[in-house]
C-alpha cells in the first residue's frame, strides 16, 4: 500500500475511532441509539454513492437490496444458523450482490431517465414481494439475535461502527485503485475509458455489485437493529429519499455519508419534534438534490473545501505526500526486428459510410514499427473517422486492420487497447476528480512511482499529487499523451496532440513525439494539422482529402506536391504570408 493510502486510512480510523468515542461517551443512551440508525444508514448511503457519485448512474432501489440482506439476516435468525450475527450480515451483503448484478445488466445499454426507471421498477416489485412473503421471524415476533458482547444498545453502536469503518477503509482503499479509477473514467467518458483498456460492462457491474453487497450489510445490520422487520422500511420511497440525500451530501467521501445518515435519521426526529409532517423531510431532500446538481458541489465536497482553507489559514501541515521524483522512464516494449516482422499497424482499403456520408473510401496505411507516420488532410478530411474506425470506435467499417500481423475485426474498443492499440482525443477526456498519478496509474497499470514520475517529467506535467481539475487545458493533452505512451502499446494514435499548446509547446512536443519509439517501443500514428510538427516529428506522411489518400512519402517531398498544397491552400497561404 502506498504511503499517502496508509495515511488516509490511518485518518479515517483516527477520525472514527475519536468520533464513536465521543458518542458512547457522551450521548445520553436514546441519542446513541439514533446514532447507530445514522451509522446504518451511513453505510447503505456509501455503497450508493459508489454507483451514482463515482460511476455516475442512476440506482433507485437501494433499500431493496438492503432488504435483501435484512431478509437474509432474518432468516439465519430463524433457522438459528452457526456464526451468529456478524457472519450473517456478511451472508446477507453477498445475498444481495446476484440482485446487484441483476439491475447492472440494463445498466450496460441504458443511462439516465431509462435506467432510473428500471431501478425505481425494482424497486416497485421488490415492495410488492416483501409485502406478500412477509419477513421470516415478523409474524412470530422472533428478535435477530445480538452477539452478546454487542447486545446493549450502546454495544450495537460500537457494532454498526465497526462495519462502517470497514466499508469505509475498502472504498477507501478501492478508490485509489485502477477499479476506483475506472468508475470516475466511466463516468466522465465511456468512450474514453474503453480507449485506456477498461471494460465498461464490467466496471459496471463491479459497481453495482459492491454497492449491493455494501446495502446487503447495512439491510443485515438493520435487522439487528431493530429486532423484528416489516416491509415499509425498505419502501420505494426510502430508496428515493436515500437517492435525494446521496446527492445531496456526496455519499461518494465517507463524510457525506455521515452526513446523509444524520439527515436521514436526525430531520424526521427533528420534524416529530416540531410536530410537522414526516413528508417535509422528502421535500427539502429533493429540494437539497437538486441545489447540489445546481451548484455541482455536495456537502461534502463544501465541508472538505472549507477544511482545506482553513488548514491553509492556520498554516497547518496537510496530509498531502510530495511526490516522487524519479528519472527513470520505463523500460521500452520488446520492440521486434522491424525488418524480419513486418510493420507494426496496416490498414486495408478501409471505408467508412455515415448514412449517405462517404468519410472514408479505400484508404490504405502502414506504420511500420519503430516509426512516426503523420496523417493530414484539411477539415473534414477523414483523420479521426480513422483514428475510431482503427480502434474499434465504429460499429462497422470496410476493409481490414491489422496489428503485428493480427486482425482486430470483431474485437471492442477496449480489446483493442489491450492488445496494444491506444488512442488520445482531439479533445482532452480525463476526469478531472483523478490526480495525475491515478490517471497515469488507470492508463498504464503497474507503473512504479518512479516511473510514473519521470513519465510525467519527460512529457512536462506536473507531479503525480496535483489534481487534473487543477492543470490547464494544453498540460491535459500532454497528459494525454504521457498515459497513452506510459502503457507501451505497439502503436498509439494521437489525434491533434498540440491543440491547444503554443508554438514553443508544439516544437518541445514535436521532440517528444519523435522520441516515443525509442523511449517506449511503440510506433506513433500522429493526426495534426501544425506543419512544423509533422515535419519535426514524422518521417512519413500520408495525406488524405475527402477521405481519399492523395499523397503518401517523406514530409519534405510530399508536402510540396500541387495536389497536397492544392488540398491545403488556404494553409499553404498562410504559411506563405507568415
Ligand atoms: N457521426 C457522424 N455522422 C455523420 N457524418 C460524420 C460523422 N462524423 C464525421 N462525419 C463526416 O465525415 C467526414 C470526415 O469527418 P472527420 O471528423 O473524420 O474529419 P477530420 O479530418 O477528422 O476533420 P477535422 O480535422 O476537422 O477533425 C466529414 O464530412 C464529417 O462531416
Amino acid at each position: 500500500m502506498k504511503r499517502a493510502d496508509l495515511t488516509s486510512c490511518l485518518a479515517l480510523v483516527v477520525v472514527t475511532a475519536v468520533a464513536g468515542l465521543a458518542v458512547y461517551g457522551l450521548l445520553p443512551a436514546y441519542w446513541v441509539f439514533l446514532a447507530t440508525a445514522v451509522v446504518i444508514t451511513a453505510i447503505s448511503l456509501q455503497g450508493l454513492g459508489l454507483v451514482t457519485g463515482r460511476a455516475g448512474m442512476i440506482a433507485l432501489c437501494q433499500m431493496s437490496f438492503a432488504g435483501v440482506g435484512a431478509w437474509t439476516v432474518g432468516w439465519l435468525n430463524v433457522i438459528e444458523a452457526p456464526g451468529g450475527l456478524p457472519v450473517w450480515v456478511v451472508l446477507g451483503g453477498l445475498a444481495a450482490v446476484p440482485f446487484g448484478v441483476a439491475i447492472g445488466l440494463p445498466a450496460l445499454r441504458l443511462r439516465g431517465i431509462n435506467l432510473a426507471i428500471v431501478t425505481l421498477a425494482f424497486a416497485a416489485a421488490f415492495d410488492v414481494i416483501l409485502a406478500t412473503i412477509t419477513f421470516p421471524g415478523q409474524t412470530s415476533f422472533l428478535s435477530v439475535a445480538r452477539p452478546d458482547l454487542f447486545d446493549s444498545d450502546e454495544g450495537y453502536f460500537v457494532f454498526a461502527l465497526l462495519f462502517y469503518l470497514a466499508v469505509a477503509l475498502g472504498l477507501s482503499v478501492l478508490s485509489r485503485s485502477r477499479l476506483g479509477s475506472a468508475f470516475l473514467a466511466i463516468r466522465h467518458s465511456e468512450r474514453a475509458a474503453a480507449a485506456l483498456g477498461v471494460s465498461i460492462p464490467l466496471t459496471k457491474l463491479s459497481a453495482f455489485a459492491i454497492s449491493a453487497f455494501i446495502a446487503g450489510l447495512s439491510g443485515g445490520l438493520l435487522a439487528g437493529y431493530l429486532g423484528t422487520l416489516v416491509s415499509e422500511n425498505f419502501s420505494m420511497m426510502q430508496s428515493l429519499a436515500l437517492f435525494a440525500v446521496a446527492t445531496m451530501a456526496g455519499a461518494q467521501l465517507a463524510e457525506g455519508a455521515i452526513i446523509g445518515g444524520m439527515l436521514v435519521t436526525l430531520f424526521p426526529e427533528l420534524l416529530r419534534r416540531l410536530g410537522l409532517p414526516q413528508d417535509v423531510g422528502n421535500v427539502l431532500f429533493a429540494l437539497g438534490a437538486v441545489q447540489a446538481l445546481a451548484s455541482g458541489e455536495t456537502m461534502a465536497e463544501t465541508l472538505r473545501r472549507n477544511l482545506a482553507s482553513l488548514t491553509v489559514k492556520l498554516g497547518l501541515p496537510r496530509f498531502a505526500p510530495s511526490a516522487p521524483v524519479g528519472t527513470v522512464l520505463p523500460p521500452p516494449r520488446n520492440r521486434r526486428d522491424p525488418a524480419a516482422a513486418g510493420p507494426t499497424l496496416v490498414i486495408d482499403r478501409l471505408g467508412v459510410r455515415y448514412g449517405q456520408v462517404v468519410a472514408l473510401s479505400n484508404v490504405s496505411l502502414s506504420v511500420p514499427a519503430g516509426t512516426v507516420v503523420g496523417l493530414i488532410g484539411p477539415n473534414g478530411a477523414g483523420k479521426s473517422t480513422f483514428i475510431d474506425a482503427v480502434t474499434g470506435f465504429l460499429p462497422a467499417y470496410e476493409g481490414s486492420v491489422r496489428l503485428e500481423g493480427r486482425p482486430l475485426e470483431g474485437l471492442p474498443a477496449h480489446e483493442r487497447a489491450r492488445l496494444g492499440v491506444r488512442r488520445t482525443w482531439q479533445t482532452t477526456r480525463i476526469p478531472p476528480d483523478l490526480s495525475v498519478g491515478a490517471y497515469l496509474d488507470l492508463a498504464a497499470p503497474g507503473l512504479s512511482p518512479e516511473e510514473s514520475a519521470a513519465v510525467l517529467t519527460w512529457i512536462g506535467c506536473p507531479s503525480p499529487d496535483t489534481l487534473v481539475q487543477a492543470v490547464d487545458a494544453g498540460t491535459r493533452r500532454l497528459l494525454d499523451v504521457a498515459g497513452v505512451v506510459a502503457a507501451r502499446p505497439a502503436v498509439v494514435l494521437l489525434d491533434e496532440p498540440a491543440a491547444g499548446q503554443s508554438y514553443d509547446q508544439a516544437l518541445r512536443l514535436a521532440r517528444r513525439i519523435a522520441e516515443i519509439p525509442r523511449l517506449f517501443g511503440s510506433s506513433v500514428l500522429l493526426v495534426e494539422h501544425d506543419m512544423d510538427l509533422v515535419r519535426g516529428a514524422c518521417s512519413q506522411i500520408t495525406v488524405c482529402d475527402f477521405g481519399q489518400v492523395i499523397a503518401s512519402g517523406p514530409p519534405m517531398r510530399v508536402l510540396e506536391e500541387p495536389v497536397v498544397k492544392k488540398a491545403y491552400l488556404g494553409i499553404a497561404l498562410e504559411e506563405d504570408a507568415a
